[in-house]
């Protein structure tokens, strides 16, 4: 028997990003399925004050709304020279959500004054996951159990470019110069930004619980 894993993501290649380290990972029994492959269900704002508020937003809401187990990112770019902004802001810092080039244009004007030696940042990810404690699952729209929760941290330290690099990742990826790179986010491999990325870090944490739920299905 396999789980079906529920992966919460509007983001099309932040949810690649997500599968594709799942799919590293070898981990047998977990079957990842997107959005789209769920009956659609109102989502709760991302207004939590800490990229973990946020992801345990995201996956228990989509856990709730399905009963599936459920995993979510919530991530963003700390930058030194802005303590600590974009942060939570990072998918809607020029206003719009998800803007790639207006996020961009606006964080190389924010940090044109700034020299290169305060030019810092650091990307995080807090992966959670969140799924029915009794098993069977019950429903958790009627349950009053509370559902297993389990989150990790990923970081990845670097420093701000003042103008774009590369076509690869997304988001702020072509102005992030990663600690002891000498290319870009947006021009590492898909497989380079997976060993060293936040989002990597986060989600391989993650698998010793996701290798117990999928243990815990081959039980029944
Ligand atoms: O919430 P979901 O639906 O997962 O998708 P999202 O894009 O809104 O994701 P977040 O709320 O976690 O916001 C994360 C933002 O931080 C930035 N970001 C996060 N991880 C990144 C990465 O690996 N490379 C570049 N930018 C990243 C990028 O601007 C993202 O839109
Ligand atoms: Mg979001």
């Amino acid at each position: 028997m396999t789980v079906r894993l529920l992966v919460a993501s509007r983001n099309a290649k932040k949810l690649a990003e997500l599968r594709r380290v799942l799919e590293s990972e070898g981990i047998v029994g977990i079957e990842p399925v997107g959005l789209d492959e769920v009956p659609e269900f109102p989502e709760e704002p991302e207004d939590g004050a800490t990229f973990e508020d946020n992801a345990l937003i995201k996956a228990r809401s989509g856990w709730r709304a399905t009963g599936l187990a459920c995993l979510a990112d919530d991530s963003g770019l700390a930058v030194d020279a802005l303590n600590g902004m974009p942060g939570v802001l990072s998918a809607r810092w020029a206003g719009r959500h998800g803007d790639d080039a207006a996020n961009n244009a606006l964080l190389v004007g924010q940090l044109s004054d700034v020299p290169d030696d305060r030019r810092g940042a650091a990307f995080f990810s807090s992966c959670a996951l969140v799924y029915s404690a009794a098993d069977p699952a019950v429903d958790p729209e009627t349950s009053t159990e509370n559902p297993v929760e389990r989150v990790a941290e990923g970081r990845w330290a670097g420093h701000v470019l003042r103008d774009p690099r590369g076509e690869g990742g997304f988001g702020y990826d072509p102005l992030f110069l990663p600690e002891g790179s000498d290319r870009s986010a947006a021009e590492l491999t898909p497989g380079e930004k997976d060993a060293d990325s936040h989002r990597g870090r986060a989600l391989r944490a993650l698998v010793p619980a996701l290798r117990e739920l999928a243990e815990r299905s081959r039980t029944d």
